[in-house]
């Protein structure tokens, strides 16, 4: 199996105490002990009903190729208090996770507090060293998969949302993990997408983007653009002039009555901007359209571009607004839009995608759909990926049984097939039910046998 993703995610990746511990136990003929400890939170996270358990994968993959080098163990004797004996010197050169199981909830699964995500049994010694980076490797990514899935449940099932967040994510690995849990958390991969190129190529994870406000002021007018001819979509002609084609639309845009005569002279540089992307990516033309002035500029010279598309048939995807007052701005679009498609004949014009972003979170979202937008499509960052309403998930890693002996009280209840049982709501607080339980579900699978080999069959691929 391959290592983990980050490959400073070694053995030493943990607690100094971890081995202290170890030689510890070691000294006291004790480091075999077989040990038994569970992972847990006590409580969800951002005030919430459920969390999505995510990392294990990587927890397998870090269990899978758990083996100090010559360095690391020089490193690790230099380091620890005291003289170290050659006989814990031996020893560590000889620990793996062939004596190791682990049997864990799948990844993915909307988990609730106090209930065992992962059990790791083996030589306690070694469970202990893998303490820290299995909490590592699940409390993040634990956290921002349950951030997303609360973002897709307010946004809605209906809603595309686009992963902002490489900018500002705390660090690399941050922003990795990010986009990777945040994409598990998001429920449907037909509507999530990361703006993370790397994150793309490392998990498959689909890519999308706009432009920025940069592209847009780096123009200056559409007499800058050498390049101007387009081929039709269907390479039956060309189009040797789509710049003027650009502006005979926009004059006609102008006088349209239908328009009110609302528009009046727009951005030339942003006009040339749109007109350059549209150049470059006539499938794919979506612009941001808050540079200058959304309503006297960006909308207008947007629709100058896609109607010019429109005649060498191409469909433009839409706008993106990333300023002011989304509820409003994507009602006024959208009214454009349906006024254009009515005006100049073209079915569908009124269901251009309108993209929002600008520092959204929960608290946004639930904001928009209360007053009533016309947003298909939300990007994210800041508050996605920083986790930005709770900075940790408290996962923690608790011995349960060490020989065989009960090290904390483990709960007699078996549920009951078939009996009444009240349960609280999973997404709403105040709510609660009766549910009948149709079956019982073991939920820990086995996902790690040891040399044991017992099952292998859950290992993720
Ligand atoms: N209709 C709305 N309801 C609730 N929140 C909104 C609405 N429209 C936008 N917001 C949020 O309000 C905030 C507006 O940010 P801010 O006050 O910085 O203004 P801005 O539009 O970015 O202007 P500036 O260009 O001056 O930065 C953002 O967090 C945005 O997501
Ligand atoms: O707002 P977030 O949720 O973090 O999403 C990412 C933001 O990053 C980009 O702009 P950036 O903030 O870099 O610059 P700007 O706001 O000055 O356009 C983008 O336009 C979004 O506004
Ligand atoms: O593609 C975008 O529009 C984008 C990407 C990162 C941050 N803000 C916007
Ligand atoms: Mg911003």
């Amino acid at each position: 199996m391959d290592g983990p993703t980050n490959p400073m995610v070694t053995p030493l990746l943990t607690d100094l105490y971890q081995f202290t511990m170890a030689y510890a136990y070691w000294k006291a003929g004790k480091h075999n002990d077989r040990a038994v400890f569970d992972l847990y939170f006590r409580k969800n996270p951002f005030g919430g009903e459920f969390t999505v358990f995510a990392g294990l994968e990587e927890c397998i993959k870090l269990i899978a190729n758990f083996k100090l080098t010559e360095e690391e163990i020089s490193f690790i004797c230099e380091t620890l208090p005291g003289s170290c004996e050659e006989g814990f010197v031996k020893y560590l050169r000889n620990i793996d996770c062939s004596d190791v199981e682990v049997y864990a909830i799948s990844e993915g699964t909307v988990v609730f507090p106090k209930v065992p995500l992962l059990r790791v049994e083996g030589p306690v010694a070694v469970v202990q060293l893998l303490e820290t980076p299995v909490l590592n490797l699940v409390n993040f990514a634990s956290l921002v998969a349950t951030n997303a899935a609360r973002h897709r449940l307010v946004a809605g099932k209906s809603k595309m949302l686009l992963e902002f967040g490489l900018r500002r994510a705390q660090g690399p690995d941050g922003a990795i993990s990010a986009s990777k849990y945040c994409y598990i958390g998001g429920f449907d991969a037909t509507r999530w997408f990361s703006n993370n190129v790397a994150a793309g190529r490392l998990f498959g994870i689909p890519l999308r983007g706009t432009h920025s406000h940069a592209f847009v002021s780096s123009f200056m007018s559409p007499d800058e653009i050498l390049e101007r001819s387009l081929h039709r979509s269907d390479g039956s002609s060309t189009c040797e002039d789509f710049v003027s084609l650009v502006q005979s639309w926009l004059s006609k845009i102008q006088w349209a009555k239908a328009l009110g005569n609302t528009v009046g002279e727009t951005n030339q540089s942003e006009l040339a901007a749109f007109t350059s992307y549209a150049l470059a990516f006539p499938n794919n033309f979506l612009a941001l359209v808050d540079t200058y002035d959304v309503m006297r500029s960006g909308v207008p010279n947007f629709c100058a571009v896609a109607l010019a598309l429109n005649d060498l048939g191409y469909k433009s995807v839409g706008i993106r607004l990333d300023s002011g007052d989304l509820a409003y701005l994507s009602g006024e679009a959208r009214k454009i839009f349906q006024i254009i498609e009515k005006e100049f004949g073209l079915p569908g014009f009124g269901k251009t995608s309108i993209t929002a972003s600008n520092d959204l979170n929960e608290e946004t979202l639930d904001a928009l759909n209360k007053q009533g937008h016309e947003v298909d499509c939300y990007g994210i960052g800041t508050y996605l990926v920083t986790c930005y309403a709770q900075a940790a998930l408290g996962c923690v890693f608790k011995l349960v049984e060490i020989n065989n002996q009960p090290r904390i009280k483990l709960s007699e209840d078996v549920s009951k097939v078939g009996e009444r049982i009240l349960c609280r709501h999973p997404f709403n607080e105040s709510k609660r039910a009766y549910v009948v339980p149709q079956r019982v579900e073991e939920l820990l699978k086995c996902y790690w046998p040891g040399k044991s080999g017992k099952s292998s069959e859950y290992i993720p691929s």
